[in-house]
């Protein structure tokens, strides 16, 4: 039976809401975080739960120990409790289903989130553990943090918008180089290679991350949320499409409180309170 099960998922996928922003915690480390079904659950419920509340106007992902979130808990199978059979083997179209509901919805999850997403990498992030941290919408990476796109190293294809990601974040080559040949990818080259905003000493991490939330969670929310969306689909569709969706979205920010409480603040010659409406 896996460590995971033996703590409650609340323990090990930890939440805590303070100052606007949602602090999502995973808390296994000595796993380094690798993530079963019930934790991969609960981070997707927590994600949906932040893009409704508005309460929540920033949300930090973020991790303890030396790994941040090594992918799926190899070591986890779903129905293994005691007195459960022999595993089945999957049917036709299980594991399609899984990685569809699983790790993909996972990763959409943060995409479609409609807060700003703030990943602070504590340190290893492999497999689903590295797609999680490369969909968030900013990237602030530990010294010591490196990202491994694993999967071949398990005889695995890449799953969770693995391909789709890094070739978005790294090109087309280098996205190959990295699924291909598995290698650890430090810090620092992450940052050169676009696969982070930021690098900062493991000890100033947790403040790095929170100071950029704070600053957020300030800030005109739906704004945010718009401009996401936008950025998001901005590979996806023609000129056309863009500028359309683009007009969309300031029309309905300027019918928000932010939307009209910026230009009006310059205008009165003080500061925005953006109300986050
Ligand atoms: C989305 C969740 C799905 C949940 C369903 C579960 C079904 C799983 C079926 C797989 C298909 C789903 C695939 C998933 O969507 C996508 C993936 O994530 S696949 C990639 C999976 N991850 C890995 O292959 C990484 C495995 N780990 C390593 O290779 C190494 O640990 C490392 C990351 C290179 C670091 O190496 P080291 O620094 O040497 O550290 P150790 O290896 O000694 O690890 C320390 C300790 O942690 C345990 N551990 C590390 N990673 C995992 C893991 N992924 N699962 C379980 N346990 C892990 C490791 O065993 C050590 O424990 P100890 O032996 O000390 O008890």
């Amino acid at each position: 039976m896996s460590e995971a099960s033996e703590r409650s998922v609340e323990q090990t996928v930890r939440h805590e809401l303070s100052g606007g922003v949602g602090w999502i915690t995973l808390d296994r480390p000595e796993a380094l975080n690798a993530i079963d079904a019930g934790q991969r659950d609960r981070l997707i419920a927590l994600l949906r739960q932040a893009s409704a509340d508005p309460d929540t106007r920033a949300v930090v992902l973020t991790a303890t120990g030396r790994g941040f979130c090594t992918g799926a808990d190899l070591r986890s199978r779903p129905g293994s409790g005691p007195g459960a059979g022999p595993p089945r083997p999957p049917g036709p179209g299980d594991v399609a289903r899984t990685i569809r509901d699983g790790a993909q919805a996972l990763v959409a999850a943060v995409l479609d989130c409609e807060k700003p997403v703030i990943a602070a990498v504590n340190g290893i992030a492999a497999g689903i553990g590295a797609h999680l941290a490369l969909a968030c919408d900013l990237v602030v990476a530990a010294e010591s943090a490196r990202f491994i796109e694993i999967f071949a190293r398990r005889g695995l294809v890449p799953d969770g918008g693995g391909a789709y990601l890094l070739t978005r974040l790294v090109g087309v080559h280098k996205a190959k180089e990295l699924i291909f040949l598995a290698d650890d990818v430090p810090a620092a080259e992450a940052l050169a290679l676009g696969l982070v905003n930021r690098v900062v000493p493991d000890d100033d991490l947790e403040s790095a991350a929170r100071e950029w939330a704070e600053r957020l969670a300030v800030g005109p929310t739906r704004a945010f949320a718009l401009a996401k969306n936008l950025v998001n689909r901005a590979l996806e569709v023609d000129r056309a499409t863009a500028f359309r969706e683009e007009a969309d979205a300031v029309e309905l920010n300027m019918a928000t409180d932010d939307g009209r409480e910026g230009v009006r603040a310059f205008a009165e010659r003080r500061a925005p309170e953006f109300s986050g409406h």
